[in-house]
This record gives structure tokens, C-alpha cells and sequence, in this order.
């Protein structure tokens, strides 16, 4: 067992920096020559047959983990050495990959001596771990920091979630993938609703190195809403926190999998995919829009503001919970069969030059509403908007600035303050577009890509692109069109439809006004309080661990 800069036999390009023959823990007469390069561990068994047979080459991107262990056996002076890895390999009953395990264990027992071996067995595994640490995805974005080695997370696990598997999820797959990364978890089985958003509220986040809830998305709603509440809110907001999919919709989780590169896969999969990402322990900034509603508090969403054909859909199947995510397919095509339409204002702020500018122009030649049934094209973003008055860009910004300092919506709330919103009683500010219909089919503000595992309707959204990602559909869209959009979301190519109906437009801040007089507001999928509501996004106010 030997440090040595040579290249192995037929091995990869990068020089092998520790080299050892063992024995296979499991097949004490295999032998196999380990290479460990800065990118690959390389296992090459010693036989006589033909070499490329015998080799296999794991990547330490997918390494989350590896140990040295003693014999359990006080007279066998052996030591023994596990690396954990999880690489995307190809399925075996269907087309494409998944995350699938792989460990591998050997023997060290070439000395006598069972410390030396002890000590052989360490250094292999701290340099395996030092290196995995140190190999990213091409595709990982801008990681503000990484979790810490032994770390320790607050797992809070919500029993009921979904179809009431979470915890099941949690002994076969969880427990043993944060074993394998160094993640000491404190387990909270979380005893009802709001139970824990009290505990974050109440916890002392300086013994924590992360919060990670399994779960739908109502617990990390829960969580961050209870982070927010704090007196020291501005450094709680920066826990990292973490995400494996225990609910029904699982949107956060199905994001975070989409944003690593991978493609659709399985719930089961999903769960070893964002257990993989959590092992791997890269945090990055993740964005925080503040929601205000007439009468009832400030809340914190991560996920989407929904109002009409979502919303209903979501909170109207809640009660076929136990069939899990086929409950959606099943609300759909209820709500579908009686198509409601919902009355009311919707305003906001435009994200990007492009949008106003588009907008501006339409202000002097509106495009008549569309009109028959179907979805022939496609509108622009801005389309069948009115700018709320005919000043030009600049001057309406300094009169905004000047205007919220004076009167913002959130000056006396914990968190931050919302510079671009006014009290929900008053006018909205001058450069704000007002969009020209008042009927819709529904109104999604999305902040991350996925709404549900299969729904893709934000797909160049980012954890922290400071964008809210707003879609409405216009009444008079037939059902059969209406379906066909839903469907093209399960891969986001609802926009390459060309429907008419649908509008999508990048904004900062909203403002929703129902007219109708009864309907369902959902945050982030839970119900908050029917009427006026408006949000602002917060670039990056939360740490995600996602990759
Ligand atoms: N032990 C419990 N019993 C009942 N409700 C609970 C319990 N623990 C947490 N809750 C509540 O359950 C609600 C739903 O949880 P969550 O959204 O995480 O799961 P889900 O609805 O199945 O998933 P999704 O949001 O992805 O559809 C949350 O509002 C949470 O407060």
C-alpha cells in the first residue's frame, strides 16, 4: 500500500495518488488493486481474466461518503474500508438513469499490526473523502458555503405526509444514506400542524449545521415561516436547509433534482436523488417572496402563490391524500369537467428592461382580446397589459422609491422590508402594469421550476434568479386546451404550445385583487386568507441545500 504518482493500468488520465491491494470484505479471495485518483477510485480485481472486465471506475462526484472500521472480531488484526457511492446508472426495467448504489468494501489486513492497519484504513478513507468533497457537478451553480464534516441536522420527519410514508422512507432510505455521508441527525417526528414551526422558532440554531424537513412543501412552509418570525430572523434565515420528498406534491424537492441536470424520475428516485444532493451537503442562496394579505399577518413563501384552477385543484383533492400524487390527476379532471372562471386585478411589477419595454409600446396600440375557442398562438409576455399611467420608466422609479420609503407595506413586520409594495388599502405605484383582463382560469406566481414532481412550469427558473415566474390563462379557453397545456407541463413545454390564453411574464413584485366573491388563495399550497393579496420576491433572503 504505497502514496505513488504512477498511472494505474488502463486507468483515467489524472495521476493515482494512493494505491493498495486488498481483499473484497465480502469475498476475502478476490483481491483487487485500488487506485485513488483526484477524480475516480478505480477497483481492479487481480484475475486472470481480461482486464476491462475486471475494473470498475467510480467517479467521486458520486461518492458521498467513506469509513474505515475496525474488525468486529478482537483477534482478527483486519481493518476494513466502506465508500459509499450513488452514480446515475441505467434502469433495469425502463428507458433512462437514476441514482443507484454502490459500495464498496475491502479488507486491509497486510500488517500484522492491527493499528497500522487501523491507521492504512483511515488515511485511505479521509483522502477518499477530502476528494469527494472537492469534485462538482459541471452543472452546480454558485454554492455559497458546504455543510461541515461530521455535520449535525434537525430532521423533521412529517408522519402524515403524503400518503403516510414518510417515515417508512426514512428507515429504508434515509437513515442509512446520512450514516454513510457523517450526518448526525437529531429525528423529530413532527406531532401535528404548526408543531414545527414552534420548534424552529424556538431552537438554538448555533448546535445546528442545517434544518432538513421530509415532507411535502407544507413543512419547509412551515419552517421557513417560523425562521422568519424570529428576533434574530436575519441570521436564522441563513440555516441551510434541506428537502427529501415525503408528501404528495414534493415541488421544492422535484426542483432542486431538475436543477442538478437529471431528468425525470420515480418518487423513490426522487427521495435517493435529494438524499444524495443533502449528502453532498453544497448550499446555495435560494429566493423568498413576503406575501400580504388584508388582515392576516406577513408569511414567507418559497414555492408559488396560486389562485383559481391550481389552488382549487390542490386544496379540493386533499381528500384523496392516501392514493398520493395521483390525487392531482384526479382533481384535475374533476375541476376540468366544471370549469370555473374567476373575476379580478392583476397587477405587478415587471421584472426586466425587456418586459417594460414591451409593454410600454403596447400601451398605444393595444391588440383586441382574443376570441374563439383553442389556443391558435402565442402570446408576448407583456402582451394585454396597461401601464398604470404614461410617465417614463426612470421618473416613475425615483416617485416609486420615494413614495415607499415614506408609506412600504412592511416597516413595522420582522423580516425584511418590502421596499417595492404599498399598503394593501392603497393605489399601486405608478410604473406598475395592470393587466387588461379581469377573467381568468388561473393566476400561478411561481418561484422554483416545479409545482408537483411531474410539473414543470417554471423550467428556467433558478433557486435565486430574484424572479417571480408569473402565469395566467385567460378566460374562454376550451377544456380540451386547457388539458392539453396541463399535459405539456409534465415536461414544461406548455409554452412551446403557442396558446393564446396562457400569458407568462417575469415580474418583482404582484398584486392580486379578487372580484370573485368566494375562492381559494393558496401559499406555497396551503390555503391563506380569500382576498386582495400582493408579494414580493426577496433575492437569495434563504439557503437551500441543493447539491
Ligand atoms: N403529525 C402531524 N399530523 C397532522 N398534520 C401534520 C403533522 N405534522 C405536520 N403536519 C401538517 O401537515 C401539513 C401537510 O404537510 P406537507 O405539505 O408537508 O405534506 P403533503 O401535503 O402531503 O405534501 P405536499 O405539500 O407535497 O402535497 C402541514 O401543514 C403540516 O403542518
Amino acid at each position: 500500500m504505497n502514496d505513488r504518482s504512477a498511472e494505474p493500468d488502463g486507468a483515467g488520465t489524472a495521476p493515482v495518488t494512493l494505491y493498495g491491494e486488498f481483499t473484497l470484505a465480502g469475498a476475502r479471495k478476490v483481491r483487487c488493486a485500488v487506485s485513488l485518483t483526484g477524480k475516480e477510485l478505480i477497483v481492479q480485481r487481480l484475475t486472470s481474466s481480461p482486464v476491462e472486465r475486471n475494473k470498475l471506475v467510480l467517479s467521486l462526484q458520486d461518492c458521498v461518503g467513506c469509513r474505515a472500521y475496525r474488525s468486529s472480531d478482537s483477534l482478527d488484526p483486519a481493518s476494513y474500508l466502506a465508500a459509499y457511492f450513488y452514480p446515475l446508472k441505467r434502469r433495469w426495467v425502463s428507458s433512462g438513469v437514476s441514482r443507484q448504489r454502490v459500495e464498496q468494501c475491502f479488507r486491509l489486513a497486510e500488517l500484522q499490526d492491527r493499528r497500522a492497519n487501523q491507521e492504512e484504513a483511515e488515511k485511505w478513507a479521509r483522502a477518499v473523502r477530502e476528494r469527494s468533497a472537492r469534485q462538482r457537478y459541471p452543472g452546480d451553480g454558485p454554492c455559497v458555503s458546504e455543510l461541515p464534516r461530521p455535520c449535525r441536522i434537525m430532521l423533521l420527519v412529517n408522519p402524515q405526509s403524503g400518503k403516510g410514508q414518510a417515515l417508512a422512507l426514512y428507515n429504508s432510505h434515509v437513515q442509512r444514506m446520512l450514516s454513510e455521508a457523517g450526518v448526525l441527525h437529531t429525528l423529530v417526528i413532527t406531532e401535528r400542524q404548526n408543531h414545527a414551526r414552534e420548534l424552529v422558532r424556538e431552537t438554538d440554531l448555533s448546535q445546528l449545521d442545517a434544518v432538513v424537513i421530509m415532507s411535502g412543501d407544507g413543512l419547509l412552509y412551515e419552517v421557513i415561516n417560523g425562521l422568519l418570525e424570529r428576533p434574530d430572523w436575519e441570521e436564522a434565515v441563513r440555516t441551510p436547509l434541506g428537502v427529501l420528498p415525503g408528501g404528495s406534491g414534493n415541488a421544492l424537492a422535484a426542483s432542486i433534482h431538475h436543477y442538478s441536470g437529471a431528468s425525470l424520475v420515480s418518487s423513490e428516485e426522487l427521495l435517493v436523488s435529494c438524499g444524495f444532493l443533502l449528502c453532498k451537503g453544497l448550499v446555495s442562496r435560494m429566493d423568498l417572496v413576503s406575501i400580504h394579505l388584508s388582515s392576516s399577518p406577513r408569511l414567507f413563501s418559497f414555492l408559488s402563490l396560486a389562485w383559481g384552477f391550481v389552488a382549487d385543484v390542490d386544496i379540493e383533492s386533499e381528500k384523496y391524500r392516501h392514493i398520493g400524487a395521483v390525487r392531482f390527476t384526479i382533481g384535475t379532471l374533476v375541476r376540468l369537467a366544471s370549469l370555473r372562471v374567476y373575476r379580478g386585478r392583476l397587477s405587478y411589477l415587471p421584472a426586466g428592461e425587456g418586459c417594460a419595454r414591451g409593454a410600454v409600446k403596447l400601451r398605444h396600440n393595444p391588440p383586441p382580446p382574443p376570441v374563439g375557442p383553442g389556443c391558435p398562438s402565442r402570446d408576448s409576455p407583456c402582451q394585454n397589459t396597461l401601464y398604470n399611467s404614461c410617465h417614463s420608466n426612470n421618473s416613475l422609479s425615483a416617485r416609486r422609491t420615494e413614495s415607499v420609503s415614506s408609506r412600504s407595506a412592511s416597516s413595522s413586520l420582522p423580516g425584511p422590508s418590502d421596499s417595492l409594495l404599498l399598503p394593501l388599502d392603497q393605489p399601486l405605484p405608478s410604473d406598475w402594469v395592470v393587466v387588461q383582463e379581469e377573467d381568468f382560469v388561473l393566476i400561478l406566481a411561481m418561484y422554483q421550476s416545479h409545482l408537483a414532481e411531474d410539473m414543470l412550469v417554471a423550467p428556467d427558473a433558478t433557486l435565486d434568479d430574484g424572479t417571480i415566474h408569473l402565469f395566467y390563462i385567460r378566460a374562454g379557453i376550451s377544456r380540451i386546451a386547457l388539458l392539453r397545456l396541463l399535459l405539456a407541463m409534465e415536461k414544461g413545454a406548455h409554452l412551446a404550445t403557442n396558446c393564446q390564453h396562457l400569458v407568462h411574464t417575469k415580474v418583482r413584485a404582484l398584486r392580486l385583487e379578487p372580484y370573485s366573491p368566494k375562492g381559494i388563495i393558496t401559499v406555497d399550497g396551503e390555503v391563506v386568507e380569500y382576498g386582495p393579496v400582493q408579494a414580493e420576491v426577496h433575492r437569495g433572503l434563504a439557503r437551500l441545500i441543493s447539491g
